[in-house]
């Protein structure tokens, strides 16, 4: 599946158009797709249409006939001006006598749902003056709002705050990047041709469709040293201080996720944890003789952290590089030796190496994880909400994930389960890719038991569920399909 921009999906709809699809039937399909998801969430409540004077406000009068023809009480405001599409719309409505009030008129009462159909893609900058009052107020009603196809304002402020909102065709950026806004997401499909939301220069939304097959089989004569093997070096010792958390939860992240074996490469004294794990004490820095097939480097690294990396260059592996050995140095390194290395840095990291700000890479984490992988040549797992996976001119965007994630050492489970991935056997790019959704997933399902609190240890004991509803291709959609 592609994220649009909503210049791209435009560019869809034109090209439909070009072809000789009547564009009046997407706008009929968005309405009344947009009709049966109002249904479901708000059966037999009133409506109140809030009709800008674009397709988007068209979108909003097909809905209000449809609402209308199931015996749905429906009230409409609309801007004057329509053309096109959007004026058969309005000629369709009127001549079932549904009286149509100028948007200037706009009021609603406890009980009914507002339906706001004000702007979609066709938004040229920040609302402002009437506009920007109408969605306050639409916001501080505390009414349920449907917004159709993006909530209006978006990307900018202020901005619709949806209850739900149903995208038409295809998702688009603020679908996933400000996901706060739209509330509970709906993708409908409105008969564009398949070929047509298929653009490959497009980002994917990472699906189960298309991790599935990436997950590595388990042959039944399996042993532990043919499954991938991992070695871990992370921690620190020194000026008081003892990092003894990161490397550990490494571990647990690369185990759960499969591997058959974790060495864990730590400084003298750091507590021998898990149980399972083979320990290398080390007095420095130091690349130990391991028999394994990927390596994780950096986690709780502190001062060490760059030196592992950089004496972990010797063994030549895939290598998952994170936190203390983000460095442009360590990069710069590992793209000369031609090795597979997956960076995974947080928005603080990848400012740190972009040489500019974590704001800045939150702003727009599609552009800046494209840059830090054009920059440093490697795979790039910009983590955040959501997470994207970059590497040359590949973008993929993951949908599972969810707040609880934000606690300390999530991160360093998600490197060591990339790590095992490397160790089985797939490429930089589909072990970032899987590992990531396995890893949201589990955040998803802890979350849905246990609600926010969770310990990252928790995250990598529910890996291995993630991964056999994936393998049994019963991942729910993190939005519904209509
Ligand atoms: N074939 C198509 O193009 C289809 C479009 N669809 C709908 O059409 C939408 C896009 O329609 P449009 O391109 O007509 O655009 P919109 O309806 O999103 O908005 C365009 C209108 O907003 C005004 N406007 C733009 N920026 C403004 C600002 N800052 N302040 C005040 N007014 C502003 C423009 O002058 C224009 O009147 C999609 O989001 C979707 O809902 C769907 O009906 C499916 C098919
Ligand atoms: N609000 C959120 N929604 C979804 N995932 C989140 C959210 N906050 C954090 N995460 C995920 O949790 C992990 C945190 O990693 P990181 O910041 O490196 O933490 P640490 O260094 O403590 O391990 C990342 O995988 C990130 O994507
Ligand atoms: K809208």
């Amino acid at each position: 599946m592609r994220l649009f921009t909503p210049e791209a999906m435009r560019r869809a709809d034109e090209r439909a158009a070009e072809r000789g699809y009547p564009t009046l039937l997407l706008m009929e399909w968005a309405g009344m797709k947009a009709a049966r998801v109002y249904r479901a969430l708000f059966g037999e409540a009133p409506a109140v249409v809030l009709a800008g004077k674009g397709n988007n406000g068209g979108d909003g009068l097909v809905l209000a006939r449809h609402l209308l023809l199931e015996g749905v009480g429906v009230r409409v405001y609309a801007e004057e001006g329509q053309k096109g599409d959007a004026l058969l719309a309005l000629k369709a409505l009127l001549a079932h006598g549904v009286e149509v009030r100028p948007l200037e008129e706009a009021s609603w009462a406890e009980g009914e749902v507002l339906v706001d159909a004000l702007f979609g893609t066709g938004l040229k900058g920040p609302l402002m003056g009437f506009y920007a009052g109408l969605v306050e107020r639409m916001n501080a009603s505390r009414l349920p709002i449907l917004a159709l196809d993006l909530p209006s304002g978006l990307p900018h402020a202020p901005q619709v705050r949806a209850t739900a909102t149903v995208a038409f065709g295809g998702l688009k950026t603020p679908h996933l990047f400000q996901r706060e806004a739209c509330g509970r997401l709906f993708l409908a499909e409105i008969g564009l041709p398949k070929d047509l939301l298929e653009d490959s220069t497009l980002p994917e939304v990472a699906t189960l469709e298309a991790l599935r097959p990436l997950l590595p089989r388990r042959p039944l004569t399996a042993h532990k040293g043919s499954v991938g093997r991992v070695g871990v070096l992370g921690g620190y010792r020194g000026e008081g201080l003892l990092y003894a958390g990161a490397p550990l939860l490494a571990a647990l992240g690369a185990y759960r996720m499969g591997a058959g074996l974790v060495h864990l490469v730590l400084p003298e004294g750091h507590p021998p944890s898990p149980l399972e794990a083979v320990f290398h004490p080390v007095p420095a820095p130091s690349l130990p003789p391991l028999k394994v097939e990927a390596l994780a480097v950096g986690m709780g690294g502190g001062p060490w952290g760059a030196a592992w990396a950089l004496a972990a260059l010797e063994a030549g592996l895939p290598t998952v590089l994170d936190a203390d050995a983000l460095t442009l140095e360590v990069a710069e390194a590992y793209r000369r030796r031609g090795l597979p290395a997956v960076l995974t840095p947080h928005a603080g990291e990848a400012a740190r190496l972009l040489g500019t700000t974590p704001e800045a890479v939150a702003g727009d984490p599609l552009e800046a994880a494209r840059a830090l992988a054009e920059r440093t040549g490697l795979t790039v797992v910009l983590k955040g909400a959501p997470t994207v996976v970059a590497e040359g001119d590949r973008l993929s965007v993951n949908p599972t994930g969810h707040p609880a994630l934000a606690t300390g050492g999530t991160g360093d489970v998600l490197s060591g389960a990339i790590a095992a991935l490397l160790a089985a056997g797939l490429p930089p790019f589909e072990a970032a890719r899987l590992g990531v959704f396995l890893h949201g997933l589990a955040g998803d399902l802890l979350a849905e038991e246990k609600g926010i609190g969770l310990l990252a240890h928790e995250v990598a004991e529910a890996l291995p569920r993630a991964r056999r509803l994936l393998e049994e291709g019963r991942v729910p959609m993190p939005f519904g399909v209509v």
